[in-house]
């Protein structure tokens, strides 16, 4: 049996990655995020804005909890859900944890991009978006740190370059 928790920040490519692996290892593919919006008919923007914070993080962790009966599943977590509660020791409990580590640059070009999606990042312009993901990756990293596996995942940004890191997490995982 096998349960995968990918997790790293915002743009690191948690749901890009775990997508790719799961098709490879030829198993189901949970984001959590999108399993939340489905269960609750929301996206995840209109969580936060419905609920502030404090109560995406509680359904976050229930919807965690929920995942993790599933067998034989990659699961990507959003970037905040190692974060808050005891999740980080609950997934190592339950599968293998991997961090996807990507340099602050990588992630700042990968996020001006795509910020309009994540609550978190709306609405801030690039030069304050930089400080703003160093500031959090140095809160952050004590629990990231936790996982079992640490794998770098700068290189994302084409369909070779995918291909390759799900080779190497395959490797690294010895699965
Ligand atoms: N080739 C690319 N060039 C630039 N940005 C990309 C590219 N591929 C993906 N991204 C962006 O990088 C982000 C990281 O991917 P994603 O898998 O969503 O990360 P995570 O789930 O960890 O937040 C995405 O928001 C996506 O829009
Ligand atoms: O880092 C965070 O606090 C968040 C990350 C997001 O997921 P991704 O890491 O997949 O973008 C999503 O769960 C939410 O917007 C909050
Ligand atoms: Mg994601």
């Amino acid at each position: 049996m096998v349960r995968i928790f990918l997790t790293g920040y915002m743009g690191a490519g948690k749901t890009t990655l775990g997508k790719a692996f799961a098709r490879k290892l030829n198993i189901p593919f949970i984001d959590l995020d999108w399993y939340i919006e489905e269960r609750f008919h929301k996206t995840v923007g209109e969580l936060f804005t419905e609920r502030g914070e404090a109560g995406f993080r509680e359904i976050e962790r229930n919807m965690l909890h929920e995942v993790a009966e599933f067998e034989n599943v990659v699961i990507s977590t959003g970037g905040g859900a190692p974060c808050f509660f005891d999740n980080m020791e609950f997934m190592n409990r339950t599968g293998k944890t991997v961090f996807l580590n990507v340099h602050p640059d990588v992630l700042f070009r990968r996020l001006r991009i795509a910020k309009q999606q994540r609550p978190i990042l709306q609405g801030r312009q690039d030069d304050e978006l930089m400080d703003f993901i160093i500031q959090a990756l140095e809160k952050r990293a004590p629990f990231y740190r936790q996982a079992q596996y640490i794998f770098d995942a700068d290189e994302l940004e084409d369909r070779r370059q995918i291909e390759t890191s799900v080779q190497r997490l395959q490797e690294l995982l010895k699965i």
